[in-house]
């Protein structure tokens, strides 16, 4: 076979195309491994895609500048898994392969490794000179201990020129770096013994073997899943393998991964944004490495490069966060499961509340369905009510019998979580006699008043203003807050509960005090103490003293046009109150609603949450939406709504094929966004395939377009938000 002579690179940049270069006859590149290459003026960092291209005739390719480290930064299966990933979400390759490096690489700096070249001997006999001693016994050192790197062998006594003068004469090549010796501290603790209803659930996970498998956990909250897959691991992973345990934030949660430490000591290693550079290039560099770590880490840890991957968890399953925002608009869990298919591994999504597309494809039998339904240790399910606060008084939201139920478990000696699903003061400030509200100058929204520092802001952009005392429109002082938020009901609290300590926890108070588990400190003490909190608290916390859990006002999701806000209210809801009774105290959550008689929350109470997946399921089958049909956004922003609008009409007469139904173009729910004009249109289809090709023919179609530098396009395939 010659030599390849071309090369097709990928750049950092959000373009729908790769860039062919010429290999220099003294450089052979693989797949995957990274280069530099001149980009105009500019020498970028590359990400070679294939070799042996063929370029359009007439074009003299630039050469290659430098391959900056023999082996693949982006190993066979992870580059894979990104192709596939580029081309489900539609987009640009290069970006995608860039989010799978860590910054350090993408910026192009050499890899700690670049002058550890590893070794093995080749299949070429070639007689050496007979006084060659030092070559031969180099020879013989390589082939005792293939992937011995350069550095091991110079400490060994031999020298750079040996090795290169064996590598000159085909008798050696380059391999991939060896297994370093871990010096891992091991986990200390064991573990409660599994009650029956674990053991069982045990013994359905999948074996560990080389096959991939789908695995739903449904196990009601507090039901002791977290120490299954502790189990899981510790029985069915070798010591050798790499696990993967997708979490949807680390943060928040420190007793998890603390848990699990306790179990498998330096061998957990944690993959969350709050990692400097230096840490991600280590961590990125161990994984790459095969090193046989457990990983835990959120959403982009699925991307790392992992090459002994031998199982993979994705806990919370249905968790939203999962699903990246801007940029690369991929869901964490989805391509963990892709990831599972091509390592031909185990995955196993785990939740109390999953995803009704997990659901489906359980119901379906794509997934293997585990039920876990029975609260762990002494536990009992919550006792859930529905309170109707329709013409009761409220003091700032809270109702008499809530606000006497806190006073009940705190004489108790226990602890009280209040839900409130606004930060701030209050949602809005209304001059009660000329009706002005106070909205945000660049988006379509109000403003939030903060009392603390008496600001009003936009939670939309970051427009913020000093508050006012009086009405800017008629300068009336009958101007007030209207609405609930988490300050304004820990205000409240303060003043009912002078003796009791109040902890916060929203987006402001744990960015104000740094880490939440400082917050959290008292209330893992066990004292009594009440916790006022947003979405924040409904994730994972295992407080065993919180015996009362109270929803302000769960109305919320009942009637917005997003097609998914029913689903994520019952999750939201279901996942806050299985905070309460989950030591040996029973719990009670006590919901406030003006719409007691809504059948979601009626079923609610019954805390069956199968039953009420199946609900929304056939509510989605009718509207034939998600997880039905596979669904995705074009979405469009410009200085005027009509240039946006105009855009996305532009594109619907492409969409018109069979099967193909488009929703739109319409003004998104917030049409303003820091003064930006957004629009949008749903695509629909009976068949993934068919809308992905539509897709990538609408996107062509779009980079083609001239359009004016302030209108911007995305698509975003299976969006979490349709509003
Ligand atoms: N077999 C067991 N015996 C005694 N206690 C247990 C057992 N399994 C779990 N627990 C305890 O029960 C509590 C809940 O367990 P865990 O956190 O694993 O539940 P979970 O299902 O992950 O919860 P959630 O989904 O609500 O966050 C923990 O305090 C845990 O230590
Ligand atoms: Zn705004």
């Amino acid at each position: 076979m010659t030599r390849p002579s071309t090369a097709r690179i990928a750049l950092n940049r959000p373009l729908r195309r790769l860039f062919d270069y010429r290999i220099p006859e003294t450089m052979t590149v693989s797949p995957g491994q990274r280069v530099k290459v001149p980009f105009g003026r500019q020498t970028l960092t590359g990400l070679v895609v294939e070799t042996g291209v063929t370029p359009p005739d007439g074009i003299t390719l630039k050469p290659i500048l430098e391959v900056l480290e023999p082996w693949l930064a982006l190993p066979a299966a992870t580059f894979q898994l990104l192709s596939w990933a580029s081309d489900y979400y539609q987009h640009p390759l290069g970006e995608c392969l860039f989010t799978a490096l860590p910054p350090a690489l993408r910026r192009g700096r050499p890899s700690q490794q670049k002058q550890d070249e590893h070794w093995q001997g080749t299949q070429n006999i070639a007689p050496l000179p007979a006084n060659a001693h030092r070559q031969k016994a180099l020879l013989e050192a390589i082939q005792r201990a293939p992937g011995i790197s350069t550095g091991e062998l110079v400490k060994a006594g031999f020298n750079r020129t040996q090795i290169k003068s064996l590598h000159d004469k085909g008798l050696i090549e380059l391999t991939e770096p060896q297994l370093p010796a871990c010096n891992q501290t091991a986990g200390t603790v064991e573990g409660p013994e599994l009650s029956p209803a674990q053991l069982a659930a045990a013994k359905d996970l999948p074996q560990a073997t080389d096959r991939f498998s789908a695995t739903l956990l449904y196990g009601i909250t507090g039901s002791g899943k977290t120490e299954l897959y502790l189990h899981y691991l510790k029985q069915q992973l070798q010591a050798d393998q790499q696990a993967l345990i997708l979490v949807p934030e680390i943060n928040l949660t420190p007793q998890t991964l603390a848990r699990f430490r306790r179990y498998f000591g330096s061998r957990i290693v944690a993959w969350h944004s709050a990692l400097n550079d230096g840490e991600r290039l280590d961590t990125w560099l161990r994984i790459r490495n095969g090193e046989p770590v457990i990983l835990i880490g959120t959403r982009s840890a699925v991307l790392l490069p992992f090459t002994n991957l031998r199982a993979i968890i994705v806990d919370e399953e249905h968790d939203s966060s999962y699903k990246q925002g801007e940029g690369f608009r991929y869901s964490g869990r989805d391509v963990a499961v892709y990831r599972a298919h091509l390592n031909k591994c185990p995955v196993i999504l785990g939740s109390a509340t999953p995803s009704l597309e997990s659901w489906h494809n359980a119901r379906q039998g794509k997934y293997h369905l585990i039920r876990l339904e029975q609260r762990a240790g002494n536990a009992l399910p919550p006792e859930v009510a529905l309170l109707d606060i329709r013409s009761r008084p409220l003091e700032a939201g809270l109702s008499r019998p809530t606000l006497n139920a806190i006073k009940e478990v705190l004489t108790r000696g226990e602890q009280a979580l209040v839900f409130v699903n606004r930060r701030g003061f209050a949602p809005i400030m209304m001059c009660f006699d000329c009706g002005h509200m106070e909205e945000c100058p660049r988006c379509d929204t109000r403003l939030t008043y903060h009392r603390r520092d008496r600001a009003m802001r936009c939670h939309h952009c970051d427009f913020q203003m000093a508050a006012s005392h009086t009405c800017p429109k008629c300068r009336s002082e009958n101007f007030k807050p209207v609405g609930q938020g988490t300050e304004r009901t820990e205000e409240t609290l303060a003043e009912q509960f002078p003796d009791t300590p109040i902890v916060r926890v929203d987006r402001d108070s744990t960015q104000r005090k740094g880490s939440i588990q400082g917050i959290l400190a008292k209330v893992n003490s066990g004292e009594p103490c009440i916790l006022v909190g947003t979405q924040m608290l409904a994730k994972g916390h295992d407080f065993p003293n919180v015996t009362l859990v109270t929803v302000v006002n769960a109305d919320g999701g009942l009637f917005s046009v997003d097609f998914r806000a029913p689903e994520q209210m019952v999750q939201t809801l279901l996942q806050v109150s299985g905070r309460a009774g989950r030591g040996e105290k029973p719990g009670k959550v006590l919901i406030q609603t003006c719409h007691s008689d809504h059948p979601l929350l009626k079923s609610l109470c019954q805390g069956n949450y199968a039953a009420l997946a199946d609900q929304l399921l056939t509510e989605r089958q009718t509207g034939a939406l998600p997880p039905f049909r596979a669904m995705a956004i074009l979405r469009a922003e410009a200085d005027t709504m009509q240039a946006s609008l105009q855009l996305l009409d532009s594109i619907k007469p492409k969409t018109a094929a069979n099967g193909i139904e488009t929703w739109g173009p319409l003004p998104a729910v917030i049409a303003r966004k820091a003064d930006r004009h957004r629009a949008q249109l749903i695509l629909c289809s009976n068949h993934r395939r068919q809308l992905n090709h539509l897709l990538t023919h609408v996107c062509q179609y779009l980079d083609q377009c001239k359009l004016p530098a302030s209108t911007k396009w995305i698509v975003d395939v299976d969006p979490q938000e349709t509003g």
